[in-house]
């Protein structure tokens, strides 16, 4: 799983689900968007547009799946219910892993009912090329005991163990970097895939004015 507000979805979440599923050897990544995002300000556009630009970002990519549950779901998209929806439909053999970048890791303690997540699941953290903080003295004792060196051992478990991974590629791109340059009127081409870039241009997403079609919150 890796959820997000992806908003929009760019080349840095499509490469490291890639990624992730060629290192980790996974089945299939499901790429998720948040409804309503825990712990942030309201997204630029609607889920139904988010999710709408994830598939057209994927596209036929293989193993990469735009994965809707949490649209079906009210209230906040907390991760501990999604992770509690893909077990009840996949299985109780079935391994799962949640991935995360570094930033959204760094506030693990503040999920809802982290403990819930290692209950379920495998953590793996996503090393980003632009963020580097030390972990915040709750999360610490979160991990104690939970982080593994290698795929091998995390593969080992079925569920609650950390790995922290560098994928071979990464990119500095960010969704607010991106809704930064649309506002401002400047191109974002090859920070997202092309398909993509067409829709907010087409539908006039982000352009910083009321009057942009799908512009509405959440
Ligand atoms: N360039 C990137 N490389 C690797 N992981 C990323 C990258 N950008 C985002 N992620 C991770 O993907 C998940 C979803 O990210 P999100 O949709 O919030 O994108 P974002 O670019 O971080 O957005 P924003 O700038 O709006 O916060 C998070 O776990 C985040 O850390
Ligand atoms: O479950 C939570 O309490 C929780 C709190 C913050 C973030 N998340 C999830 O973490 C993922 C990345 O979040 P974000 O804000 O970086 O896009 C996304 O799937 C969020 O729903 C989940």
């Amino acid at each position: 799983m890796l959820g997000g507000t992806f908003d929009p979805v760019h080349l840095g979440h499509l490469r490291s689900a890639v990624e992730l599923r060629e290192v980790l050897g996974l089945d299939r990544v499901h790429m998720i968007p948040a409804h309503l995002p825990p712990h942030r300000a309201a997204p630029g556009v609607s889920s139904r547009e988010r999710l709408a630009m994830l598939c057209l970002g994927i596209g036929e990519t293989p193993g990469l799946l735009a994965d809707d549950r949490e649209l079906r779901r009210d209230g906040p998209s907390y991760s501990v219910d999604t992770l509690a929806s893909l077990r009840a439909e996949l299985g109780a053999q079935a391994r799962l892993i949640m991935a995360v970048g570094h930033d959204a890791f760094l506030r693990l303690a503040e999920w809802r009912d982290p403990e819930g997540l290692f209950a379920q699941a495998h953590v793996v953290v996503i090393e980003r090329p632009d963020h580097g903080a030390p972990l915040p003295s709750r999360l610490q004792s979160l991990l104690a005991g939970r982080e593994v060196a290698s795929v091998e051992a995390l593969l080992a478990e079925p569920r609650g163990r950390l790995l922290r991974l560098s994928l071979p590629t990464r990119l500095a791109i960010s969704a607010t970097g991106i809704r930064r340059r649309l506002a401002e009127g400047r191109s974002v081409h090859y920070l997202l895939p092309e398909a993509v870039r067409a829709h907010i241009d087409s539908r006039g997403l982000y352009r910083g004015d009321d009057a942009a079609p799908g512009g509405e919150t959440r």
